[in-house]
């Protein structure tokens, strides 16, 4: 295949050599075509939306405040929609409007049809396409036809872009029966980063794009080894699902949940270079709301109340506030044999087989507490009504039905069998009585284990756990909201509860989960997919793997393939694609002395340099580098707890063993500090290389 350099080749031309300095040119005046024809839709619509403004603006004059109008809402609508689109329609000279174009039909010589694919779509003053939004039908084979599956497509071929022109294309003639690989792909996979993360449309894999067009309505579960694109396929499939279902999406919402604010930071520029700025990014304490944490868990407790044992005992907390109909008929003063409600002059029964059975169905059909009490109480006023119209002949109205609800008899009745609860009461009576908490944790927790949930005094400090345990309760005690789709990563550590929480969010959307069970490093991470996939309310979703390495090159993969067996998890090691790179080990008696050099080393490449360490070794690191070498723009210090996520060129991991030596999760740490790099790996240690790393 071609190259990208400044001169376009082109090898696998089946037909007499075009000439390529006339085809270039013929590329580059269609560049400008289409940058005037984007001017020209910018300014259509800057000019349509505000006519549109300024017509909404003139009928709200001399309006007071509480007149505020539907069309006031219409017009705040239509300006956030308007900036939006203008965004999106700003002409970036540093993202190319189009990356590649596809010849199809059945004749080499003469095909039927021509596209310029690119990140939007572009059309002329007729409405004649002069560029293809990557998303559309037909751009789906710009990724997935090849020499064996040719899909009717003739030609692929791709552009290579600098300082905003076009300076190279190869294409791929695919009736020539010959697999051809890409000097354009390798160049963009091996590009220095410079910065947050990039959006990979012009070089998506068929595999990944399998994934990325895969219905709404289904619900995925991507496992990937480090680098091979999990995240990058989950920002694409969101902003194709977009694409494709806006309106839907619209209504229900599209939510992306990350780890935690680095990893959103770092993501946070890939949707809106794909023209979706407004897509929702949270973190899953953001969603959850357990930032308004004000304590912290022994991690005893914690690990505790993100067990998935909590659910049980969270809805026996709930239901067992249900009394009897006896014991509330006594608690209400009332004969055992039924309920007299006494109502201007009349007097009503209901007998005690009655409420019994109403009581009965309530618990039994209706999942949530309160559905349940609703259903208790409109049973009763019915059994009161139905007594009214036999004796009346009449049938009451709702002020009627209303008051039989506030009356004295009925209220005090559904207080006594099914009282009115709030989630954080309940959750108080569970860490504060000890009876009700032996009850409600009866064969689930060990007395040692309840003890855990054990506070003293009776004000409630919520931890980070409690608050997941509130949206548990509040959701035994009514529905919470649902969403369109989620995309959920480093899903591999959520705990159960947390993942029953996004759950009850998405329980009639869809979820694409991406995670890496090798990566899982809080203490409840995940074993199996699909065990987290039943708490996440998906146990139908399809699982799939992806093992090509688009980041880490070789030698580092087999640095970390090498760490796999020794981390306790059932997944394929990676393949990388990438043949260059460099693996170094540096013993150094002092290991931030020897970080030091190590930047100072690295510095003299390209790109940025990541140096992750132990997370308490980070101050004295942060003080040894001293202010030139820490505070430089292209060198990040990363506490090895949040590198995940991220990537750089040249990572230095200090003292790798003091990495590996943390509890239980050490080894999978170091297995993410090493497999961020995408160029050069230095490993700085005074003490020996854990052993599992397989280094000489
Ligand atoms: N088809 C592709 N073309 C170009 N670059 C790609 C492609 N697929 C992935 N990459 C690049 O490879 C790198 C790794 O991708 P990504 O972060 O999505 O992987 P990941 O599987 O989520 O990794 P991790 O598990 O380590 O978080 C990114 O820089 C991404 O842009």
């Amino acid at each position: 295949m071609s190259s990208t350099g400044s001169t376009p080749v082109s090898t696998t031309e089946p037909s007499p050599a075009p000439d390529l300095e006339h085809e270039l040119a013929a590329e580059r005046s269609h560049l400008e075509r289409a940058t005037a024809a984007m001017a020209d839709m910018y300014e259509a619509t800057d000019h349509l939306t505000a006519l549109a403004s300024e017509e909404i603006a003139e009928g709200s004059k001399n309006l007071a405040i509480s007149d505020i109008t539907s069309d006031d809402t219409v017009a705040f609508a239509l300006g956030k929609h308007r900036a939006q689109r203008l965004a999106d329609l700003r002409h970036r000279p540093d993202i190319p409007l189009f990356f590649g174009r596809l010849w199809m039909g059945e004749e080499p010589t003469n095909p039927d049809e021509d596209y310029h694919i690119g990140r939007r779509h572009i059309r002329d003053e007729s409405y004649h396409p002069l560029v293809l939004d990557w998303r559309a039908r037909v751009a789906e084979r710009y990724y997935r036809a090849s020499v064996h599956n040719r899909q009717d497509v003739l030609k692929r071929r791709r552009f290579g872009f600098g300082n905003g022109t076009i300076t190279g294309f190869e294409d791929e003639d695919l009736t020539a029966g010959i697999d051809a690989t890409s000097d354009i792909l390798a160049t963009e996979i091996e590009r220095p980063r410079t910065g947050p993360m990039r959006d990979i449309v012009a070089t998506i894999q068929p595999e990944q794009d399998e994934l990325i067009r895969r219905a709404l309505s289904t619900s995925l579960c991507v496992q990937g080894a480090p680098g091979t694109g999990k995240t990058a396929v989950g920002l694409h499939r969101a902003a194709w699902l977009l694409y494709t279902h806006r309106e839907q999406l619209a209504k229900n919402g599209l939510l992306i949940i990350g780890p935690n604010e680095n990893f959103l930071r770092y993501i946070s520029q890939v949707l809106p270079t794909l023209g979706e700025a407004s897509v929702r990014q949270l973190t899953i304490d953001t969603l959850l709301s357990t930032q308004a944490a004000k304590h912290t868990d022994t991690p005893e407790a914690a690990y505790i109340k993100h067990n998935e044992r909590m659910a049980e005992i969270c809805r026996r907390a709930v239901w067992s506030h249900v009394s009897t109909v006896p014991t509330a008929l006594e608690k209400i003063g009332q004969e055992p044999e039924g309920m007299v409600i006494s109502d201007e002059g009349w007097r009503w029964r209901l007998g005690y087989q009655f409420l019994s059975d109403l009581a009965t169905d309530a618990g039994n059909e209706h999942q949530t507490y309160l559905a349940g009490l609703d259903f208790l109480k409109q049973g009763i006023i019915s059994g009161i009504r139905r007594q009214a119209e036999l004796r009346t002949g009449q049938s009451p109205d709702r002020k009627w039905e209303s008051k039989i609800g506030r009356n004295p008899v009925v209220k005090g009745f559904l207080d006594a069998i099914w009282p009115r609860l709030k989630a954080k009461d309940v959750l108080r009576r569970l860490y504060t009585d000890c009876d009700f908490r032996a009850q409600c944790c009866e064969g689930l927790l060990t007395t040692s284990e309840q003890d855990h949930l054990a506070m003293p005094g009776r004000s409630l400090k919520l931890t980070a756990a409690d608050i997941v345990l509130l949206d548990e309760l509040e959701s035994c005690l009514t529905w919470s909201n649902l969403s369109g789709h989620l995309v959920i990563d480093e899903a591999q550590d959520l705990s159960p509860m947390q993942a029953r929480a996004i759950a009850r969010r998405s329980a009639h959307g869809s979820i694409t989960v991406l995670g890496d069970l090798a990566q899982g490093t809080t203490p409840w991470a995940a074993h199996s997919w699909k065990e987290l996939l039943g708490h996440l309310g998906k146990p139908e979703a399809e699982l799939c793997e992806l093992t090509i390495g688009y980041r880490v090159p070789e030698a580092i993969v087999e640095l970390a393939n090498n760490m796999l067996p020794h981390l306790d998890v059932d997944v394929a090691p990676a393949k990388s694609i990438r043949r260059d790179g460099k693996l170094d080990h540096v013993h150094a008696p002092n290991p931030l002395t020897g970080a030091k050099q190590a930047i100072t080393q690295a510095l003299a490449e390209e790109g940025l340099v990541g140096v992750i360490a132990h997370d308490a070794d980070v101050p004295a690191l942060i003080e040894a580098l001293g202010p030139t070498l820490a505070q430089t723009q292209r060198v990040e210090i990363i506490p090895a707890s949040v590198a995940k996520g991220l990537e750089f060129d040249h990572v230095v991991v200090v003292e790798p063993a003091h990495i590996a030596a943390v509890e239980r999760i050490g080894l999978r740490l170091l297995y993410v500090a090493v497999t961020r790099a995408v160029s050069r790996l230095t490993l700085v240690h005074s003490l020996s290389l854990p052993q599992e790393m397989g280094v000489g």
